[in-house]
């Protein structure tokens, strides 16, 4: 399978080049030609593999210039119930990703399971097995530079610490996540780990990302590449979840499921975009915003109007703090007809003017897509955390609690609606504390986390500045 970029300029190249790449040298994001078809038939003969298996099968849809024995090893080392358990009473952590049903019809997919206690776990886990893997087959070094609005980074750092050939350069937007995830992330302490607080938002961490990587002698010299969603082996791994929901909800081949997804920078539920694509029977993709709501204005409107700094506010579910969201690029390109042409255009439009509108017959497609969106507020966050604890004992965390939202607010009557579960409470005392009167339980290992030693560098939003930080530190 060859992979060709969103903005038609380069070379098309296969898996295992364009993992190491990120961003493709022209600025777009890599995308399959054709994504692959899975049909009835193999979608039953899926419904005996346990995680590893069926993260197995899927990959290697996506993986075909690697060995299937290669890819189902790192899938057998990375999806076991020891790496995925956090000790929460009551859950099946064999399954890696159980579903959990709230009421008859809406149910949540634990995606938080693993060390971090987000959902990135389920991709970044296997990014640090892969990448280690083939960084030894072609001899060579990564230096990660990536963009974090709280989840990303500490799972990355977690997936990568200690590993061959790898050090990670890590930018988050200072002040802007909660006390636990920057005791989390800054609490690392090992050699190849490297975090930035810089001053901004996640935007701006992500644009200085994306001007280094745009920067091709210094990416080649300093063998620049992401775990940001803008590298397709984070979808494609997060495709497998989609997957998962669905034979744990589904009762028959026919049966359609709808997801409701916290969306940030549109990679999760991108990643519910392309199983669609390929065949998995989902009837609704509901983009949950937090009032950041970008994507809300455009699946309403089909006007595209980024915000900057300022007017990207924080909120109580800060990784969701985002308004220029990486993955939209890969959607457009599909409504769009699959047309580099078409998509450079609207980017461009993007630049000069900050917005752009789709509308005739594109405006046609995004409806007939399956794609909506909702929105939800503080107060509604706070209504939902506390509902769901006191009237189905489950704890949620602010970002779900907007999934959640989302899906009582789109739902169709009688088709299963599975939230996904985003993050753990843990990660959000303060406002847990808020809504429901006591902190959330400590999962395992993290006990004074807190209290322990933190390593970071402050920095104005700066290109030059992160250039020679790396440079000092490579
Ligand atoms: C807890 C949590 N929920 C939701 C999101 C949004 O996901 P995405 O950026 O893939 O849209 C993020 C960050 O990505 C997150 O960390
Ligand atoms: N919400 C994310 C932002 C980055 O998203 P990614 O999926 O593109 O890595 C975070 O928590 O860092």
């Amino acid at each position: 399978m060859q992979y060709v970029s969103t903005r038609g300029g380069v070379p098309a190249a296969t898996y295992t080049e364009i993992i190491l790449q990120g961003l493709a040298k022209d600025g777009g994001l890599f995308v399959p030609v054709q994504y692959p078809q899975v049909s009835k038939e193999t979608l039953k003969s899926w419904r005996g593999l346990n995680y590893a298996q069926l993260a197995t099968a899927v990959t290697a849809l996506f993986a075909k210039d690697m060995n299937r024995s290669t890819i189902a090893h790192l899938c057998e080392s990375t999806y076991t119930s020891e790496t995925y358990d956090h000790g929460r009473e009551g859950t099946d952590f064999s399954k890696i990703v159980p579903l959990v049903w709230l009421d008859k019809e809406v149910g949540i997919l634990e995606l938080s399971n693993g060390p971090t206690l987000a959902f990135k776990d389920m991709a970044m886990q296997y990014l640090g097995a892969l990448f280690e893997c083939v960084l030894s087959k072609r001899q060579e070094k990564l230096n990660i530079l990536g963009a974090t609005s709280g989840d990303t980074g500490s799972a990355a750092e977690y997936a990568m610490r200690g590993r061959e050939g790898i050090k990670v350069f890590m930018l988050s937007p200072k002040g802007r996540m909660s006390d636990f995830q920057r005791a989390q992330m800054y609490s690392l302490l090992d050699g190849n780990i490297f975090n930035i607080a810089v001053e901004g938002s996640f935007d701006d961490a992500q644009d200085i990302v994306k001007a280094v990587s745009a920067d091709l002698e210094f990416k080649t010299k300093y063998s620049i590449g992401t775990v940001n969603s803008i590298n397709w082996a984070r979808i494609a791994a997060q495709v497998v979840y989609y997957f998962s929901g669905w034979l744990q909800a589904a009762e028959n081949e026919d049966e359609e499921v709808a997801f409701s997804v916290p969306s940030g920078n549109f990679g999760d539920v991108l990643a519910g975009w392309i199983a669609k694509q390929m065949g998995l029977p989902i009837r609704q993709l509901i983009v949950a915003t937090n009032e950041n709501d970008v994507l809300y204005e455009f699946f309403k409107t089909g006007r595209y109007k980024v915000r900057d700094s300022a007017h990207t506010y924080v909120t109580s579910s800060p990784s969701m703090d985002i308004s220029k969201a990486s993955n939209f690029e890969r959607y457009v390109y599909d409504i769009c007809g699959k047309d580099p042409e078409r998509v450079c255009e609207l980017w461009n439009e993007l630049k000069t003017k900050g917005e752009f509108l789709l509308d005739g017959p594109e405006w046609e497609r995004v409806k007939a897509s399956g794609v909506c969106s909702a929105r939800s507020t503080h107060e509604e966050r706070i209504e939902r955390i506390r509902k769901s604890w006191y009237e189905h004992q489950f704890l949620v965390d602010p970002h779900t609690a907007d999934g959640l939202n989302a899906a009582y607010k789109m739902k169709i009557d009688g088709v299963k609606t599975i939230c996904l579960e985003t993050a753990l409470p843990a990660k959000f005392g303060k406002t847990i504390v808020e809504a429901v009167g006591f902190e959330p339980p400590v999962p395992n290992g993290y006990e004074g986390i807190s209290e322990k030693p933190q390593k970071v560098v402050d920095m104005p939003a700066n290109v030059q500045l992160v250039k020679e930080f790396i440079e000092q530190n490579t």
